[in-house]
């Protein structure tokens, strides 16, 4: 059986694409070192992944900012305030685009669905001028195949590409971008032409918008788009990708229908119904694209259960028609646990980051094919027991806390005028109170000085020291500019989630699980493994010290809970 991945993180195992970004950015290297540090990364994944005995291995999810960015790029999409006059797309319309320049603002970015990465939103209208402007999805292509890789190019979907888009400033907001899906199919015609001709056999375009609910007419919209790209299509396989949730039935019966299409992926990880859909049905002679390894977690897949997942959708689709494969791009999860030196042994036993992950999926397409890894599959079925039965996960105390909790632990006893009056009693507030959101900007200095503390080469008195100074500069900055309800703002916080998961037991953190959430930024999302709970009190040490320094009230800022478990990786023994 073949395996398949979606895509993989870009940052490199110890975020070598984030150092050379932002040297290049301050100018300490030039375009060519990035390249070459591109490049090594590209090169090594795909390496990585032929060497795991991966079939079909994703080339142009690569990105030195952002995927959507680059398919903007592609079709030469460019906000006319870039003054970008034609050919090929460089290093400087591109990042002024995701950066802004000296005199011009950066396009605006929003989250990518419901992930903690951001993609920068396409600007256009009803006189965008579109046309071949990069060529980067034909240049990794060839790039993989000198190394030997012959590989899957991705391409976003043009039809996900413009209901993500938004109309330009200066354009009637009624203005819909999918009314230019005939003006982007030209573009793709030259993209898959290019393609086919440097030798590649398959092309995936990732629509994940297809889980959206969507209107009948952005659904004729994939209709029409695959019509009419269907005799360009011919003579390579083509997969459409869709991730991060179920596909609505009717949208489900609308792309299996798809002209010009060889095979579906499905994320049957988050999408649970999906998997009854294919029962229901799907179209012979057609692929599918199992996602059942979770791309956005770091939990080892339980190998079990997905063979007999995949031994079901054997029995539907044919053993020569089922391709293993990632829930979605592993862009979202961690890259390396080699290289998780100061987990326990235990905890990481149940993990696995994204290089991981690329094992598994070979380990589950060859066990369908009777050439099972036995001492792989008994060691993910150990962890997966030891998981299940560890003490650690459970705390008895928490549970019977949280069985104990009544309907009416949910509502507060006062009502919000009572709460108000009490307020205005104590604080006696003007009628429009200023006040600020709670961080200050974490200079270098702070960092050095975090750094420092937790590497012991400074004393706990020395750091406490450091961050009140900052704290009692934050709170005469304040006075001074005569802010009603103050903040300490929040110096000592290396992440508003990070570090409220090291407060709490029931987290593990790793050293290197860095995710992207935007160009060369990236998080470290904490790993919740147990029931939670708070040994301590958290916060207060710092809000009273900041307290005591003024008479004006301070204010303090807890990250609520769900954005905490919105931006950890959670359990996935419990439901969602
Ligand atoms: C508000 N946002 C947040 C989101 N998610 C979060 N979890 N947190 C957020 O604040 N999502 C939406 C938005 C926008 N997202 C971001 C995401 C990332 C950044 C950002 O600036 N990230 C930094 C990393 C910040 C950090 O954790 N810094 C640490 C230091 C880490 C470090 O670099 N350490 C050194 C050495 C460590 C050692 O020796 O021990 C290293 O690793 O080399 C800190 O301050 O302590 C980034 O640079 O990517 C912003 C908004
Ligand atoms: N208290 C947090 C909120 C971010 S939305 C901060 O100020 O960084």
């Amino acid at each position: 059986m073949a395996s398949h991945i979606v895509g993989y993180p870009r940052m490199g195992p110890k975020r070598e694409l984030k150092f050379a970004l932002e040297s290049f950015w301050d100018k300490k290297s030039g375009a060519e070192d990035l390249q070459m540090v591109a490049a090594n990364l590209r090169s090594s994944i795909w390496k990585q992944m032929a060497s795991a005995g991966i079939k079909y291995i994703p080339s142009n999810t690569f990105s030195c900012y952002d995927q959507v960015l680059d398919t903007t790029a592609m079709l030469g999409a460019v906000p006319p305030r870039y003054n970008w006059t034609g050919g090929e797309i460089g290093f400087d319309t591109y990042f002024s685009m995701a950066r802004g320049n000296a005199s011009l603002p950066a396009m605006e970015m929003t989250k990518w669905f419901d992930t903690n990465y951001h993609f920068i939103v396409p600007e256009l209208g009803p006189e965008t001028k579109f046309s071949y402007a990069s060529h980067k999805a034909v240049t990794e292509y060839k790039e993989a195949k000198e190394l030997g890789v012959d590989t899957v190019p991705v391409l976003v979907g043009p039809v996900s590409y413009l209901l993500l888009s938004k109309p330009a400033k200066g354009v009637d907001k009624s203005f819909s971008p999918l009314s230019l899906l005939g003006k982007v199919l030209p573009v793709y015609k030259e993209v898959v032409a290019e393609l086919k001709a440097a030798g590649a056999s398959w092309i995936q375009f990732d629509e994940p918008t297809l889980v959206k609910d969507l209107d009948s007419h952005q659904l004729q919209a994939f209709t029409q788009a695959y019509t009419e790209l269907e005799s360009s299509l011919s003579g390579v396989n083509v997969l459409i990708e869709t991730y991060f949730a179920d596909l609505p039935a009717e949208t489900y019966k609308t792309v299996t229908a798809l002209k010009g299409v060889t095979g579906f992926g499905f994320d049957l990880v988050r999408g649970s119904k999906t998997l009854d859909l294919i029962k229901g049905g799907f179209p012979s002679g057609k692929y599918l694209f199992a996602g059942v390894v979770d791309g956005r977690n770091i939990w080892a897949n339980d190998l079990a259960a997905s063979v007999s997942t995949l031994q079901a959708l054997e029995g539907i689709v044919g053993k020569d028609k089922l391709v293993v494969s990632t829930s979605c791009s592993l862009l979202h999860t961690a890259v390396d646990l080699v290289n998780e030196t100061k987990l326990d042994d235990e905890i990481k036993s149940w993990l696995a980051f994204a290089a991981q992950k690329i094992v598994e999926v070979n380990a589950l397409a060859k066990a369908l094919v009777g050439q099972k890894d036995e001492a792989f599959f008994s060691a993910n079925a150990a962890a997966q027991a030891s998981r299940k039965s560890s003490p650690r996960v459970t705390n008895e105390a928490v549970q019977k806390a949280a069985s104990a909790l009544q309907g009416s632990d949910h509502r507060r006893a006062t009502n919000v005028s009572a709460r108000l009056d009490a307020q205005q009693k104590k604080l006696n507030l003007p009628i429009l109170p200023t006040t600020t959101i709670g961080s200050f900007p974490q200079t270098m200095d702070l960092r050095r000085v975090r750094r420092e503390y937790k590497a012991k080469k400074i004393s706990e008195d020395e750091y406490v020291k450091a961050i009140k100074e900052e704290i009692s500069k934050v709170v005469k900055l304040q006075e001074d500019l005569d802010i009603d309800v103050l903040v300490h703002g929040e110096p000592e916080r290396n992440d508003m989630v990070e570090y409220f998961g090291e407060q709490l037991s029931g987290f593990a953190f790793s050293a290197n699980g860095w995710v992207q959430s935007y160009g060369s930024r990236c998080v470290k999302p904490p790993i919740i493994y147990g029931d939670v709970s708070r040994p301590k009190a958290m916060t207060v040490f710092w809000s009273s010290m900041a307290q005591s320094m003024t008479s004006r009230p301070m204010k303090g800022m807890l990250t609520g809970p769900v954005t905490i478990l919105n931006w950890s990786f959670v359990r996935n023994d419990q439901p969602r």
